[in-house]
């Protein structure tokens, strides 16, 4: 077979449904060196066509998340009886799109992302459950689950909860952690086949290849966690939930890691729901959110439109938190960055200017933000200097 061009010529990369990733030019008598090579290539990842039209599976047309009336309880544990986490949610979102869900601690964030997960039955204490209305993703039912469903849930939805990189198995390397999911399903699957699946998916989330043959405990909070995004990415799936996706990663790593975010969507219309408290982190994967507040939906749409004329109280705090961060600081020198940056150093324990240093650079006539640590200087109000 020669090298592959195009993925319309790679026959489909399957196993009990499951379809792996391939990247260009891969051949059959490729050493594992040159499968190491190809890594940091712009890998591509492939489903075989025929996956997006298994039976009952959603269609381009239709919304790939749909909630009816959803309403999620927990059994609280001392009580005994069931705690509502999310009243009455209506929402869906299209086939390849990105919903953020934005909220404060205790909102129902993690609850709507555990339901949506599908991963309801797998004998977690303390999970959430549906308790009323409905909700389907990727097609299936993830109130009432066939059989079928169940054994789809865990290949169609991907989950990369707050603790996943907690979850990774200590006695199984990286690499082997992040083949699970398909050796779980497959024990004969090409070992070969999987391994460079693993340095794709390890490369992609900006790792290095060696880490393949570390476990788990020898790594950061935060490698674990791209190790289980990796995990998570394996078996391909149509939707994508992430749960703080900023959690526990570096603040170097996180541009990495909402790119690849944005490439998996874009690669292979994977549809994603970011979970998060904080506004800045969903909006950098997405314009699309849904807020919620102490249970309830109280906003649903585009950033813009949702703060534009806040009518909630949580609303109008998002609305001042996003125009704070966007302002520049009271009095902050706005031009040449080098001149201001100079003359903030200058008066740092000393008596510093804004003002006289704002109306030097002002001439110089850029339009450069500085960023400067408040505490050090001393600034005046714009407008008032
Ligand atoms: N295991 C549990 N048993 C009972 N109630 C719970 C449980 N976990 C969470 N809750 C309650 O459910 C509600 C929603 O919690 P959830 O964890 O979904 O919020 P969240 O928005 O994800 O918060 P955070 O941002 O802090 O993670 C809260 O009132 C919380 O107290």
């Amino acid at each position: 077979m020669p090298p592959c061009r195009h993925w319309a010529e790679v026959p489909p990369v399957r196993t009990s449904g499951t379809c792996l990733l391939r990247s260009r030019g891969e051949g059959p008598r490729q050493t594992v060196r040159e499968a190491f090579r190809l890594v940091r290539r712009p890998w591509r990842v492939l489903r075989a066509p025929e996956c997006g039209r298994r039976r009952g599976v959603d269609t381009v047309e239709q919304p790939t998340i749909v909630a009816e009336d959803l309403s999620i309880a927990y059994i609280e544990r001392a009580a005994g009886r069931p705690h509502e986490a999310l009243s009455g949610a209506t929402f869906t979102v299209e086939h390849g799109g990105i919903l953020g869900v934005v909220g404060t601690a205790g909102s129902g964030k993690t609850a709507l992302g555990r339901v949506l997960s599908g991963r309801g039955d797998e004998g977690r204490d303390s999970w959430p459950f549906i308790s009323g209305g409905s909700l389907h993703a990727a097609g299936l039912d993830l109130r009432y689950p066939s059989r079928a469903d169940r054994r789809r849930l865990t290949l169609d939805i991907g989950y990369l909860a707050q603790e996943s990189g907690d979850g990774l198995r200590n006695d199984l390397t990286v690499g082997e952690n992040i083949a699970e999911p398909i050796l779980s399903r497959d024990r004969s699957f090409e070992r070969r086949r999987l391994g460079r699946a693993a340095a794709m998916l390890i490369d992609a989330v900006d790792l290095e290849l060696g880490m393949l043959n570390k476990f788990p405990f020898e790594l950061s909070r935060g490698q674990r966690q791209r190790v289980a995004l990796a995990q998570a990415l394996i078996v391909e799936p149509k939707v994508l939930i992430v749960d703080e996706p900023a959690q526990g990663v570096d603040i170097i790593a996180r541009p990495a890691l909402f790119t690849l975010l944005e490439r998996i969507n874009a690669a292979r219309q994977c549809t994603m729901v970011i979970l998060s408290h904080d506004l800045a982190t969903v909006q950098r994967l997405t314009e699309d959110i849904l807020v919620l507040d102490r249970g309830f939906v109280i906003a649903r749409g585009r950033i813009d439109d949702v703060l534009a004329k806040p009518d909630h109280p949580y609303l109008l705090r998002m609305r001042e938190a996003r125009d704070f961060a966007r302002a520049p600081l009271p009095g902050l020198v706005e031009r040449d960055a080098l001149l201001a940056v100079d003359r903030v150093a200058d008066g740092l324990f000393g008596d510093f200017d804004a003002a006289t240093v704002q109306a030097e650079a002002a001439e110089l006539a850029e339009e450069k933000l500085v960023e400067q640590r408040p505490e050090f200087a001393r600034f005046t109000k714009q407008g008032e200097d």
